[in-house]
């Protein structure tokens, strides 16, 4: 469905702020002002810079996934912006004034309680639950790809990488290794470059991990990894030590004064066999059981 703001006109987007650096393309803070009086709605614009064709067939892709994303739990497509007689593009999405969940979460770390972590870790589930249903895999589930819309709301953006199943498929096989940060990768997508909903899961057992540590940079997952694999990376690409620890059964270790209970559910997500992981419905009940149980 086309909201009534399908077409954005360049004239009446006001640039306000740069906000961050996504894939083929930076998006920025803009004003959609088109009384010119300050009243317009704030939006996040996603610039292509149509450097390479290939941006561009990607770019497009994006904004046909995200167009047809309906979920409280998604970033909203308000629509695209044709400027240069047309020959370049740009994707408006709505914009979430608290930023993504990293900078959140470290920002808010000493007033943050287990609940509300419970909190955001459920909605994710339940957007991951929903691009299940579309048949879309993310491939980027990551605590910076979360966007926090306010105290209690959090919303899964940046598409960038995202690929719909095949018909006949439960898994999307990449051509090469793609460029999807390893430390957040499952390890058939390490060994096999095959993504799925399951591989999904394992990601999204990491942001688990990444939201108990209060996104603290001194134990990200690529620290705490690159620690494990020892400086003295031979030959071997890091890739490789990294399917080798996961095959070893080394896990991420658990983040200081994470409950247990949240642990073993990491623990759940990064079951080798992508078969026996848990699926994003039985997350968010098994998220929303801890919850109740934290009164
Ligand atoms: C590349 C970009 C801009 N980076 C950032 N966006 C926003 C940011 C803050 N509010 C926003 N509202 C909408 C959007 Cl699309 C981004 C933001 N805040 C900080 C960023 F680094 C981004 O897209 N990040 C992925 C996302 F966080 F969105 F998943």
């Amino acid at each position: 469905s086309t909201s009534q703001h399908d077409q954005f006109e360049e004239r009446y987007l006001c640039y306000i702020s740069h906000l961050g650096k996504g894939n083929f393309g930076c998006v920025e803070l803009c004003r959609y002002d088109p009384l010119g009086d300050n009243t317009g709605e704030l939006v996040a614009v996603k610039k292509l810079q149509p450097n390479k064709v290939s941006n561009l067939e990607d770019f497009h892709k994006e904004v046909k996934t995200l167009s047809v994303l309906h979920c409280d739990y998604i970033v909203k497509y308000r629509g695209v912006c044709y400027s240069a007689g047309r020959l370049s593009m740009s994707l408006v999405m709505e914009y979430l004034p608290y930023g993504s969940l990293n900078g959140y979460v470290w920002t808010n770390r000493h007033n943050i309680t287990t609940r509300r972590m419970l909190l955001f870790a459920s909605q994710i589930c339940k957007g991951m639950e929903y691009l299940q249903t579309q048949r879309y895999v993310h491939r980027d589930l990551a605590a910076r790809n979360i966007l926090v819309a306010n105290d209690s709301l959090v919303k899964i953006a940046d598409f960038g990488l995202t690929k719909v199943l095949p018909f006949d498929k439960e898994y999307y096989r990449l051509s090469q290794p793609g460029q999807s940060p390893l430390f957040w990768l499952a390890p058939e997508c390490l060994n096999e470059n095959k993504f799925s909903n399951k591989s999904d899961v394992w990601s999204f057992g990491i942001v688990l991990h990444e939201l108990f540590s209060y996104c603290d940079n001194s134990f990200n997952p690529k620290r705490l990894c690159l620690q494990e694999i020892g400086q003295n990376v031979q030959g071997t690409s890091i890739s490789m030590h990294l399917a080798n620890m996961l095959a070893n059964n080394w896990r991420l270790p658990a983040p200081p004064n994470c409950p247990p209970k949240v642990y073993s559910l990491m623990k759940e997500c990064w079951t080798y066999d992508f078969d026996q992981r848990p699926t994003f419905s039985h997350l968010s009940k098994k998220v929303e059981n801890m919850i109740q149980d934290d009164r």
